[in-house]
């Protein structure tokens, strides 16, 4: 499913009302007068009253006297608190970042007393259309978890089928990542991959099959996995890239955007309610395609 089809498909399901940490950002406001002219959401504003009172006017036009709420925060740590506490309470069911860094709201997430924790690992998940790719990537995780161990993985992975079901993937292919394709115990992230490869094949990992370690080309190529003689039903097809480390993950997303130009909606999964998460210097489209994808990964 491409990233443009989720706006088209979270029209269908109830109106979200989206509590944005920090909402004074020109990329934060495109991509909410996008949701309010697709017709898929209501927002609470989170952060400094004139600046959003401003920002809203230049760019959200003709709003419905229901579609957006502006409450004041001093500062982003305030709105962060404000936006969850909001989700909490289910004032809204989708929270949003906004201009805001990602560990201050994620810290905000997961306070005991108010946050959205569920007791399971929370993680990101970033879906991806790369042009000349023909189906969609998922990467994970890019934002959250900084070095998952096993355990983690394995919740993280779990995450990552629940987003790729939601979106039409129905068993999706998984390819723990690595510099290389074989186990070399000199690399964790291998035996890691190995591991998470065998709980899949003992049922431990459900709704997906998960084949690994496999280096970035032979997941994703054909040519490539047959030319290394990779005999694996998730080499070259693989739907979920389940990187070892926040910097792989993060360096992987931030190439496909700036040098695939690729698209990209991003969200936390495994918490009481999705979590739009997109980097700040993302545009416009990637937030509205956030959102979608939110909207959408609450359809289990
Ligand atoms: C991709 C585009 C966007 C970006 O570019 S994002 C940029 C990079 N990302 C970041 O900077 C954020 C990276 N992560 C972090 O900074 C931290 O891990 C994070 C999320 C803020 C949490 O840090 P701290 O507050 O220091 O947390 P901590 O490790 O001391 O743990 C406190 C309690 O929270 C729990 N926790 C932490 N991470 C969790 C998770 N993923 N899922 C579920 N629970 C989690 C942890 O178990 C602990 O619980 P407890 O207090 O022992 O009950």
């Amino acid at each position: 499913m491409k990233l443009q089809s989720l706006v088209t498909k979270a029209t269908q399901f109830p109106k979200a009302t989206v509590a944005v940490a920090a909402a004074e950002d020109e990329e934060v406001l495109k991509a909410v007068a996008q949701t309010l002219q697709a017709g898929f959401g209501r927002f609470i504003l989170y952060g400094d009253e004139s600046v959003l009172s401003r920002l809203v006017a230049e760019h959200v036009q003709d709003v419905g006297h229901d579609a957006i709420r502006i409450v004041h925060a001093s500062t982003n740590e305030e709105a962060a608190h404000m936006a969850v506490k909001a989700v909490h309470e289910k004032e809204a069911s989708v929270l949003m970042k906004g201009n805001v860094p990602t560990a201050t709201i994620l810290k905000a997430v997961l306070n005991k007393e108010y946050g959205l924790r569920t007791g399971r690992v929370l993680s990101h998940v970033a879906v991806f259309d790369v042009p000349n790719y023909e189906r969609p990537i998922l990467v994970t995780d890019a934002a959250m978890n900084i070095a998952p161990d096993l355990q983690q993985k394995a919740e993280i992975i779990m995450n990552a089928v629940q987003v790729a079901k939601a979106i039409g993937i129905h068993t999706p292919k998984v390819a723990p990542l690595a510099a290389v394709e074989v186990v070399n115990p000199a690399m964790p992230a291998t035996i890691d991959a190995a591991a998470l490869s065998l709980m899949n094949q003992r049922g431990q990992l459900k709704d997906c099959i998960v084949d690994g370690p496999l280096a970035l080309d032979n997941a994703i190529s054909v040519e490539s996995a047959q030319h290394k003689g990779i005999q694996s039903s998730v080499a070259g097809h693989a739907d979920i890239l389940v990187v070892p480390n926040i910097e792989t993950g993060n360096v992987l997303y931030k190439s496909l955007v700036y040098f695939a130009r690729a698209q990209v909606g991003g969200i936390i999964a495994g918490a009481k309610a999705p979590i739009v998460l997109t980097s700040r210097a993302d545009s416009a489209e990637s937030k509205l395609y956030s959102l979608a994808l939110a909207i959408c990964a609450t359809d289990k």
